[in-house]
């Protein structure tokens, strides 16, 4: 049942693992009027010139926040950016003031349990902001692996008063009946839900399985870091596009997430990998062109010479 309007903003928080389509997902919504008139709030693992001009087109408002992860590095511009959300509604009369929605998508790396706690202990916000749902969306393609080695990953879905899995059109109903068991496992109070690239897609009957045997896992190891590269304007897409697939092959257990945009004859092009899946790139509209052409990877186990290095070394030799 939802709650009565007490006046405060509702703010949603959008979580899930990197790369797990909380854009993609976000921007369905958006596209068919979900959220209503929502403020949209992004925050980058790293800054890339991406999402932002992906969601800006449907949203109310949108506000990027790239200083850093929010539930961590990052808490304070969150926090700074939900008061001016606050003050600006105080400032309004009742007639200018919109639905009051405010949906957050987190970075991959965030832990949304955090996020709220930020938001409770807020002498502000804890009484201009409720917390209306935290969305966690699981990638049934990777969650296997994700679940497995991260205690991040395992960390957000126990957060969720309601997972969304994504990306099933690409996992046999085996392995779907796997990850629901063992999401269900992880948190047996949230609802359960399937998305195709944003759209509802109804859980089929799936076979009574065990969920994964998940090893313990301790908060910690090497962290993961994102490292953004300028690629040399000497270097075309089709040199690129041959790197990266090499880079992903060999080591694309370490490369987490790659995302950024590539200018081309054609026009932009939106670039996305998660792990080593490489996704169809994206052709851009022309705003979303940049000066230089920036990669974001996320990952750990390298450092961003070491990219540099090779990208060098494999166009000039
Ligand atoms: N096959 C398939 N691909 C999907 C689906 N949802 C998202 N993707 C793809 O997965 C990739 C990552 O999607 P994003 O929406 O950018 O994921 P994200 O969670 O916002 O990524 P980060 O912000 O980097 O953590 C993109 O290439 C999407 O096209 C889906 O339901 N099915």
């Amino acid at each position: 049942m939802p709650a009565p309007d007490d006046g405060r903003l509702r703010l949603t928080i959008l979580g899930g693992y990197l790369g797990s389509g909380k854009t993609t997902w976000l921007r369905h919504q958006l596209f068919e009027g979900a959220f209503g008139k929502a403020h949209i709030l992004v925050n980058e693992a790293a800054e890339t010139p991406v999402d932002d001009t992906l969601l800006s087109s449907q949203a109310a408002g949108l506000t990027m926040l790239s200083g850093g992860c929010a539930c961590c590095t990052g808490k304070d511009d969150l926090v700074a950016a939900l008061r001016t959300l606050c003050d600006l509604r105080s400032r309004q009369r009742p007639e200018e003031r919109d639905t009051g929605q405010i949906v957050l998508e987190t970075s991959g790396l965030a832990d949304p349990a955090a996020i709220l706690d930020a938001i409770r202990q807020d002498s502000v916000l804890v009484h201009h902001i409720r917390v209306a749902e935290i969305i966690v969306l699981v990638d049934a393609m990777n969650a296997a692996e994700q679940l497995r080695t991260e205690y991040l990953g395992r960390a957000q879905i126990e957060a969720a008063d309601r997972i969304i899995l994504t990306k099933v059109d690409a996992v046999p109903d085996t392995v779907l009946a796997t990850v629901v068991a063992t999401v269900r496992h992880l948190n047996p109070g949230a609802s359960v839900e399937a998305a195709v690239k944003g759209q509802p897609f109804s859980l089929p009957d799936l076979p009574a399985v065990p969920p994964y045997d998940l090893p313990r896992l301790a908060d910690g190891g090497a962290p993961i870091q994102p490292t953004k590269i300028d690629i040399p304007d000497d270097v075309d897409w089709a040199t690129f596009s041959v790197w990266l697939s090499a880079l992903l092959y060999a080591r694309g257990d370490d490369l987490v997430r790659v995302k950024g945009v590539f200018e081309t004859p054609a026009g932009p092009l939106l670039l996305q990998a998660v792990r080593k899946s490489v996704q169809p790139p994206e052709l851009l509209p022309p705003e979303a062109a940049h000066r230089q052409n920036q990669i974001v990877f996320i990952g750990r186990g390298y450092n961003g010479d070491d990219l540099r290095r090779s990208l060098a070394y494999f166009t000039h030799g």
